[in-house]
């Protein structure tokens, strides 16, 4: 077991209650990754230092409430982002948010929180995310720069095209064995060479349907 050991997860924070407390440059990063999920965005903090943060608050895509934080803050929140520059208080806003079993960020001191963020890359459905475990975020960013130079625009179509295939294998398959056939099978295809190469048709509900029913024997 180590103490840089970290789970990762990914979490559907679409609809739900998201705290900001700081509206600065860190502020402003972890508010647009939780917007860009969906999340129900609230910032506390006496001043948006953020432009962008003041457009956001201005056109109501989040909530802001202007003035220090005070404890209860963060009630009813599903994750809570420390990012004040106020150390002290952010550590504080982590006890508390223990204390109630809500996941909680630090900013200025990663340790003292329960999750971190991780430089993310995303094409379409996937996301590729790199975490140093607190070492050197700007490490982190770094690497995904890189995997962004490997991992194309393709991927998006491609992804989109496993989603409709194995969704309607679910829905169509009732028996596991020949799902788990069907699904090997999909996954050897190379739709991702097709795609790169243009030779890509794209596949409507009724092709689905029969290269299911083509595909079910061993
Ligand atoms: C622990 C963590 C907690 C958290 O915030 O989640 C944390 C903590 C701290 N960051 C600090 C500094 C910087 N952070 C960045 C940038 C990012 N930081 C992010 C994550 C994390 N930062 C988590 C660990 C992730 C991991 O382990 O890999 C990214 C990846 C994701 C995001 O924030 O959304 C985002 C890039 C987004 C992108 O572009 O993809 C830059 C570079 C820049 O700004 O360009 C610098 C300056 C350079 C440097 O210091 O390396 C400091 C010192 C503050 C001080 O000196 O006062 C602390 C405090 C501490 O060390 O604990
Ligand atoms: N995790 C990361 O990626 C990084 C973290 N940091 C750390 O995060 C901290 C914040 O960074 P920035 O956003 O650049 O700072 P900033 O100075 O731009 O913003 C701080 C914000 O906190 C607000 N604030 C201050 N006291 C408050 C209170 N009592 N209640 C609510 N809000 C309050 C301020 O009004 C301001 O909007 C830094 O002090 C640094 O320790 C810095 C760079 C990157």
């Amino acid at each position: 077991m180590s103490d840089s050991m970290y789970v990762p997860v990914m979490l559907k924070c679409n609809g739900r209650l998201c705290l900001l407390v700081g509206g600065g440059a860190v502020a402003e990063r972890k508010a647009a990754a939780l917007l860009d999920a969906g999340a129900s965005v609230h910032i506390v903090s006496p001043q948006l230092k953020s432009g962008q943060l003041r457009r956001l608050a201005d056109e109501g895509a989040v909530r802001w409430t202007s003035r220090a934080y005070e404890p209860g803050d963060l009630q009813g929140a599903f994750l809570v982002y420390a990012a004040t520059d106020d150390d002290a208080l952010n550590k504080t806003i982590a006890l508390e948010a223990d204390r109630l079993g809500i996941w909680v960020n630090v900013a200025s001191d990663g340790e003292a929180g329960s999750f971190i963020s991780p430089a993310v890359m995303r094409r379409g459905r996937l996301t590729l995310a790199v975490a140093t475990s607190g070492a050197g975020p700007a490490a982190a960013v770094r690497i995904r720069q890189q995997l962004e130079e490997q991992f194309g625009r393709d991927y998006e179509e491609y992804l989109d095209i496993l989603y409709s295939m194995r969704s309607a294998i679910k829905a169509q398959v009732e028996s596991a064995e020949t799902r788990k056939r069907l699904l090997d099978r999909l996954y050897r295809l190379d739709i991702l060479g097709d795609i790169r190469r243009g030779g890509y048709e794209s596949w409507n509900t009724e092709k689905i349907k029969l290269w299911i029913e083509n595909n079910q024997e061993e």
